[in-house]
């Protein structure tokens, strides 16, 4: 995982920055091509959306960004094998620190919401697949995610996800990611 440091380009108008630049990250030795850019609102300060991911053939590098309010971004790795299975890690994201978080396949990423109104632009390098998709329970005690806040809101899908141990498959780091185009 990467904590991407955007740059504000500020002058008396205000501010202005690049938010995604292949070559940029390439430059960094992370490999992504956008094929879908989502956006999503959150009203109340302790939403609980997560944790989410798409299996292999759709396992999919993410690009999280905060446009408005302040968020605890997290993600859990789940790729068979890795000596950090299961391991959980955090940054926080916010309009203010423009921070953005690059989130390889085989990595599941939910986030809770640190204020009201939260606005937050997802870049994926894989379309939406249904039938890939996958999740784990963002309050399993298992993985031990500190979410600083009560839970104010979180989907009843989000709610009966599987617990670590139940997840019904792992993530073969090795398989094909981005179905091809
Ligand atoms: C991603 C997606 C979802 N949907 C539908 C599926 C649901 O009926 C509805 C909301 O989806 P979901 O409940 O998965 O939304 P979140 O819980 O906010 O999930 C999001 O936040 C977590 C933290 C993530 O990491 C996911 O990538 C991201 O999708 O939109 C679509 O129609 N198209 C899409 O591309």
């Amino acid at each position: 995982m990467m904590r991407i440091d955007k740059r504000k380009l500020g002058d008396a108008r205000g501010h202005f920055s690049r938010l995604f630049c292949n070559q940029e990250l390439a430059g960094a030795g992370l490999d992504m091509e956008i094929a879908q850019i989502n956006h999503s609102y959150s009203a109340r300060k302790g939403t609980l959306r997560g944790m989410h991911f798409q299996y292999p053939p759709a396992s999919e590098v993410k690009i999280v960004s905060c446009l408005r309010g302040r968020i605890l971004d997290v993600a859990v790795d789940l790729r068979e094998g890795s000596d950090s299975f299961g391991r959980w890690t955090a940054v926080e994201l916010s309009a203010e620190n423009w921070c953005s978080l690059y989130i390889p396949p085989g990595f599941a990423h939910g986030f809770q919401t640190l204020e009201p109104d939260v606005e937050l632009l997802y870049l994926h390098s894989a379309p939406y697949t249904p039938d890939c998709e996958g999740g784990v329970n963002p309050l399993d005690d298992e993985i031990g995610i500190k979410w600083p806040l009560d839970v104010t809101e979180i989907s009843p899908r989000d709610q009966a996800l599987p617990t670590l141990r139940n997840l019904p498959r792992k993530i073969s780091p090795d398989a094909a990611t981005a179905p091809p185009r």
